[in-house]
């Protein structure tokens, strides 16, 4: 009996086609526990899309998809959805504007996506400690329309945080911030990767800056199709990025290591 911990997520030849669109075309693709991954990759090379089929808002065209043990087709994937958070600007923009941030998380408690509810039951302490990990506990009564942008992503990752996810999606968190904004939102980033028992994440993002030393693997994809994963040292190079970017492109490594893209 084979004795190798079941990944995380697993996806096998996954296809996504509409009409004659090829969306996703034969995507493998392996999560393991413990790792966080960043996807990159040029505007419309499916990066959404493949974060929208493995749960389950875009229904494959052929392939398989396993998530923490669940097989889709065979598990009810509403259910599984709520060990996934999603952290998005499509779905922020439907926050109420009036509702404070504590109510906003406390919502998240019961995650469904265009179903919000409250549960009496879900403990504020808890809506709070969430808030606390982001550092953003003392907007717990801010209206969501005055919270800033970085606030807003904030919250809204509390919120994600309230159903206890295995799997933490970020589909590009930094656009908008201002550079200053965006460093201090990093920094929270990486003290929840680096967080004992906390979700794995992944981070969709253009910008190779924005992948921070917890990632440790990196999911490049071209025209819906993978051109390369692994783990970032290995499938993160020049060439890699110049190919997924259709430019000539130079990866560097400043002095504190951080990466860069030289166009
Ligand atoms: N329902 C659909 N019908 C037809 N084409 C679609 C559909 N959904 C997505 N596409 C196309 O699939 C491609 C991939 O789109 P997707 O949004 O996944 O790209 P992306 O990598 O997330 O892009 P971006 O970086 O701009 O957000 C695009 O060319 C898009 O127009």
């Amino acid at each position: 009996m084979s004795t190798e911990p079941t990944p995380l997520l697993s996806v096998e030849g996954l296809a996504v086609m509409r009409g004659d669109t090829h969306i996703l075309r034969r995507i493998d693709w392996r999560v393991e526990r413990g790792q966080h991954w960043a996807i990159l990759g040029a505007n419309g090379c499916g990066k959404t899309s493949l974060l929208s089929a493995i749960t389950a808002y875009l229904t494959p065209s052929s392939g398989e998809i396993v998530f923490d043990g669940d097989a889709y087709g065979e598990t009810d994937w509403n259910e599984v959805r709520l060990r996934i958070g999603i952290v998005s600007n499509a779905l922020t923009r439907r926050i109420p504007p009036g509702e404070d941030a504590l109510n906003t998380v406390l919502s998240g408690g019961t995650a469904q996506l265009g179903f919000w509810t409250r549960s009496k039951s879900i403990p504020t302490d808890k809506a709070l400690r969430c808030l606390g990990k982001l550092g953003v506990r003392h907007l717990a009564e801010r209206r969501w329309e005055v919270l800033s942008q970085g606030e807003r992503q904030k919250v809204f990752i509390a919120r994600a945080l309230m159903a206890d996810p295995r799997l933490l999606i970020l589909d590009e968190p930094c656009a908008g911030l201002d550079p200053v904004a965006r460093e201090h939102f990093l920094t929270r980033l990486r003290k929840l990767a680096a967080l004992k028992n906390g979700p794995a994440m992944i981070l969709v993002t253009h910008h190779v800056e924005e992948i921070f030393p917890e990632i440790s693997h990196v999911l490049v994809l071209r025209k819906g199709r993978v051109l390369a994963a692994g783990p970032v040292g290995e499938a993160l190079s020049s060439e890699t990025l110049s190919q997924a970017f259709g430019a000539p492109l130079a990866l560097e490594r400043d002095r504190q290591g951080r990466l860069r893209l030289v166009v």
